[in-house]
């Protein structure tokens, strides 16, 4: 059965390129059922009023609890015999960091609504209503320290990076294996014809059909460019038969 991805956005648009290349190809495939749904067709006012202002005061605006209650509600109530009930995941930067681990685990997930907030953020209500009226799994999750408008770019990135590990979508021809982040280690270099190229070679070894000596020439510098980039994903078990972790 497909994986069932909602989204719901002011800015429903912005999921357009959902709609291309690997991720548009999965849906035709029926691998993934991707769904987006505009947050201003849940608002009754003239002027599908979706933000109001902070109580206590502060800058910016909050998006109002009703729209989005009646927004997941619809979402709920969709084709679903199943009876299953989806994870909610809310960008936030204030969420748990979004890792190829967690990628991981959403993706054997049949069901994900992704809710995508603007100005200042959701009212609060949302989470309580959504974890304890609906019944749901919420979780907050940031795509990293730094701060966007809107939750749409995180949900992109979210759906390709989930959406490519289920089963199917990525053919054979794209290689799954060798990813950085997998094991930890960053990724090595990578070449193609021409060998010689502006007066740079390809490095020899590379040529050579010494494929012991290309696997470890290829982890050397895994480990090195982790180490000058990434020290950080660096630990004990990267450590040489010496348990050093200092690369030559
Ligand atoms: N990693 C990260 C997420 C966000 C984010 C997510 C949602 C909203 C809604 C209003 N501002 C937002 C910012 N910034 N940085």
């Amino acid at each position: 059965p497909a994986m069932r991805l909602d989204v719901v956005s002011i800015f429903p648009d912005y999921l357009a390129p959902l709609e291309l290349s690997l991720i548009g190809k999965a849906r035709e495939d029926g691998l993934l059922d991707v769904r987006v749904h505009d947050l201003r067709d849940f608002t009754h006012d003239r002027h599908r009023t979706v933000d109001d202002t902070p109580y206590g005061g502060g800058a910016g605006m909050v998006m109002k609890p009703q729209p989005w209650s009646e927004a997941l509600d619809h979402v709920l109530a969709l084709d679903n015999p199943s009876g299953a009930r989806p994870h909610l995941v809310v960008p936030g930067p204030g969420g748990q960091p979004f890792t190829q681990a967690l990628a991981r685990q959403l993706a054997l997930e049949p069901w994900l609504a992704f809710a995508c907030g603007r100005y200042e953020g959701i009212d609060e209500r949302v989470y309580d209503h959504a974890r304890e009226d609906l019944g749901l799994e919420v979780s907050v999750v940031s795509l990293g320290d730094y701060v966007l408008n809107g939750g749409e770019v995180a949900v992109l990135a979210m759906v390709e990076a989930i959406g490519r590990l289920v089963p199917g979508v990525i053919g054979n021809a794209e290689s799954l294996v060798e990813e950085s982040h997998e094991d930890g280690l960053l990724e090595y270099p990578i070449y193609t014809k021409p060998s010689s190229w502006n007066g740079r070679e390809v490095p020899p070894v590379l040529l050579s059909g010494n494929h012991g000596a290309i696997a470890a020439w290829r982890h050397e510098q895994r480990l090195a460019r982790t180490a000058a980039r990434r020290p950080d994903l660096l630990h004990a078990s990267h450590a040489g038969p010496h348990g050093d972790l200092e690369i030559s």
